[in-house]
């Protein structure tokens, strides 16, 4: 029996193994169990084993695939070779690689020092590129054109910056374009970005409570009107290593309600509930055309 939901067909990755850095929580794990629900085997990352061993057994109680679980700071070079090393010696094959695991602290780009602006560069880039490369080098590179095989990382809806974020902003912004140029140097292997807007995480609880109250009012600025959900980050996830995504490669796909869309020089929505475009629709006349055509009777 599957305890997930998903909108895909349920044997999608029957035989497949897909590694999922940051399993144990939040988006990871969430994506853990559709693909297990789908019948994918799991080599699922992160440094507390004891969040993986959760959702191993979540896992466990719903379906029969084979789920690995590896304690790696993805930061750590050697500890990253050797953990594929291990998942490969465990499964023997990495069809897809989800570059999950990731996370920051806020702060003003005044009051970062070197080691807080390198501890989440390593975390959200450097972290990243090892997990990919070296997946790449131990084992898709050997198998190139045999099956499809998949790279996808997440990043984060920072585009144009965000205050608080510029640390993570510009670990993102390069791991786009590290996406782009492995899916020019790695192809076959597929290789895409996923932008995550404002999710309503268990990652988020790691915020502190009036930070969390501000994310939770955003859904007034975002299209959507509402923050999105884990499943709906990976099903997308799902998606990009499915066949369905076969001819998809250096892209990246947002997921965040229309937020960047938003320029907020009037409120976002069309129709009844918005003054600007209700005054349209009523056939009202802007006021500075309305002045316009005043100035103009008045010369005459
Ligand atoms: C001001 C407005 C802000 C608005 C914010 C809006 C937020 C919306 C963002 C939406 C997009 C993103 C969403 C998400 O990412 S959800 C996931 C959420 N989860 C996390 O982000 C948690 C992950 N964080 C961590 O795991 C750790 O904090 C991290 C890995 C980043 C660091 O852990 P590590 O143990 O490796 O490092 P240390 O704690 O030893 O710290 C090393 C140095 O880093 C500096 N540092 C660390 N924490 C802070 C802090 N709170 N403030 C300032 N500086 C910090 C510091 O230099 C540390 O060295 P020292 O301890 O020696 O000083
Ligand atoms: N929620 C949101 O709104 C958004 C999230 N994102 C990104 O999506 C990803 C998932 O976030 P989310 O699920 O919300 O948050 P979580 O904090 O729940 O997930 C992050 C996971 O990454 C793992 N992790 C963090 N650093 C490392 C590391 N150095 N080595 C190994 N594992 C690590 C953590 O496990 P452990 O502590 O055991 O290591 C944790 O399970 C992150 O990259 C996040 O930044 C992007 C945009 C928006």
């Amino acid at each position: 029996m599957n305890s997930f939901q998903s909108v895909f067909r349920s044997d999608l990755f029957q035989g497949q193994t897909i590694v999922v850095t940051g399993g144990g929580s939040g988006i990871g794990r969430c994506t853990a169990h559709e693909l297990a629900s789908l019948g994918a085997d799991l080599a699922l990352v992160g440094r507390k084993i004891e969040k993986l061993e959760t959702v191993k057994a979540e896992i466990a109680q719903t379906c029969g695939v084979k789920v690995s679980i590896h304690s790696c700071d993805i930061r750590e070079e050697e500890k990253v070779t050797a953990t594929v090393a291990e998942i490969l010696a465990e499964h023997g094959k990495i069809d897809h690689l989800i570059n999950n695991a990731g996370g920051q602290f806020p702060s003003p780009l005044s009051s970062i020092n070197a080691k807080g602006w390198e501890t989440v560069v390593r975390n959200n880039l450097t972290g990243g590129f090892l997990m990919a490369r070296e997946v790449f080098n131990q084992y898709m590179v050997k198998n190139l054109g045999k099956t499809d095989m998949s790279i996808t990382n997440i990043i984060a809806d920072m585009w144009n910056g965000m205050p608080g974020m510029g640390h993570s902003g510009a670990a993102r912004a390069g791991m786009l374009n590290f996406s782009e140029t492995a899916s020019l140097e790695w192809a076959p292997v597929r290789v895409n970005a996923v932008a995550p807007g404002f999710i309503a995480s268990s990652g988020m609880d790691t915020y502190p409570e009036p930070m969390k109250q501000t994310i939770m009012q955003l859904d007034k600025t975002i299209p959507l009107q509402r923050l999105g959900l884990e499943a709906e980050v990976s099903g997308v996830l799902a998606f990009l290593c499915s066949p369905a995504a076969s001819f998809i490669s250096g892209s990246c796909i947002r997921v965040d309600g229309a937020a960047p869309n938003a320029r907020r020089i009037w409120p976002v929505g069309t129709g009844k509930q918005n003054p600007v475009f209700n005054s349209f629709h009523l056939g009202g006349v802007p006021e500075v055309i309305q002045r316009r055509d005043a100035e103009r009777a008045g010369k005459k």
